[in-house]
């Protein structure tokens, strides 16, 4: 479960995410979403402690993250959605890097790695460079590290762009075998449709400010309509 409790940030004077109150519960995967600059970035950001938050708290299965911030840590796993890191390093050093940060037992990594990393055809991409990947390849890599880790809460910045069809089916798959075992699934998006697939929960935020947090019937309830989820997003979102 993650919790966010009156969670607000600036940049200079800008106001980036206006007092979100939030909570992401397990069992369920969660989608927000928001136009471009709408602030789900800087909120996760701030989840996953790479932000600093202004004012309010933000915990991780019980755990803060400003205030607890290493077992906050080992709470969850990460995919962000600018997945350029650690280009200098071959796919298998990234993961077993992942293996030695988390405590991951030598027999569980292997396995891991050998299942993960052919489920989404990187395995025989292992022993080169990250600089050398795609975005798709990339994205996959650090997918396979989430599941290398195997945490309890998932946070997904992004995570079905630059993913072929195929790549996308799987995580999709992992995401609802993860959460039916009882964790948590926290990913942004702009692919209405698969949210809309997907998702047992969603929250909107425009320019900062929470417009919806609920179920999907929840939303069609709350707006008194019939219509797709794109319909409605667009609805909310439009500028007044
Ligand atoms: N490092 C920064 N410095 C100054 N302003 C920033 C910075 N990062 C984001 N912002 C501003 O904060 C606001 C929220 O940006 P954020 O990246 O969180 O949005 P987003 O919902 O993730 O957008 P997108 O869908 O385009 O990725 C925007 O107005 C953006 O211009």
């Amino acid at each position: 479960m993650i919790q966010l409790d009156h969670v607000h940030k600036q940049y200079g004077g800008r106001i980036a995410v206006n007092d979100i109150h939030l909570t992401v519960p397990s069992g369920k995967i969660f989608g927000f979403l928001g136009p471009n600059g709408a602030g789900k970035s800087t909120t996760i950001k701030m989840v996953t402690g790479i932000l600093p938050i202004d004012s309010g708290s933000i915990t991780i299965n019980g755990k803060d993250i400003s205030t607890d911030t290493i077992a906050a840590k080992h709470e969850f796993g990460y995919v962000p959605d600018s997945p350029d890191l650690f280009l200098r390093l071959n796919g298998i050093d990234y993961l077993h890097f992942i293996g030695d940060i988390y405590g991951i037992s030598a027999d569980d990594r292997t396995a891991r790695i050998e299942e993960y990393a052919k489920l989404f055809s990187i395995y025989e991409a292992l022993s080169d460079q990250i600089k050398t990947y795609s975005h798709g390849m990339r994205q996959k890599l650090f997918i396979t590290g989430l599941l290398v880790q195997q945490p309890s809460v998932w946070i997904l910045d992004e995570p079905m762009t630059g993913l072929d069809p195929k790549s996308s089916y799987q995580l999709k798959e992992l995401m609802r075998q993860h959460t039916a075992k009882g964790n948590t699934v926290f990913f942004s998006s702009h692919v209405l449709e698969v949210v809309e697939q997907l998702c047992d929960e969603v929250a909107i935020i425009r320019k900062g400010e929470m417009l919806f947090h609920g179920t999907l019937p929840e939303m069609r309830e709350k707006f008194h309509s019939d219509e797709s989820l794109e319909h409605i997003f667009l609805e909310l979102t439009q500028d007044a």
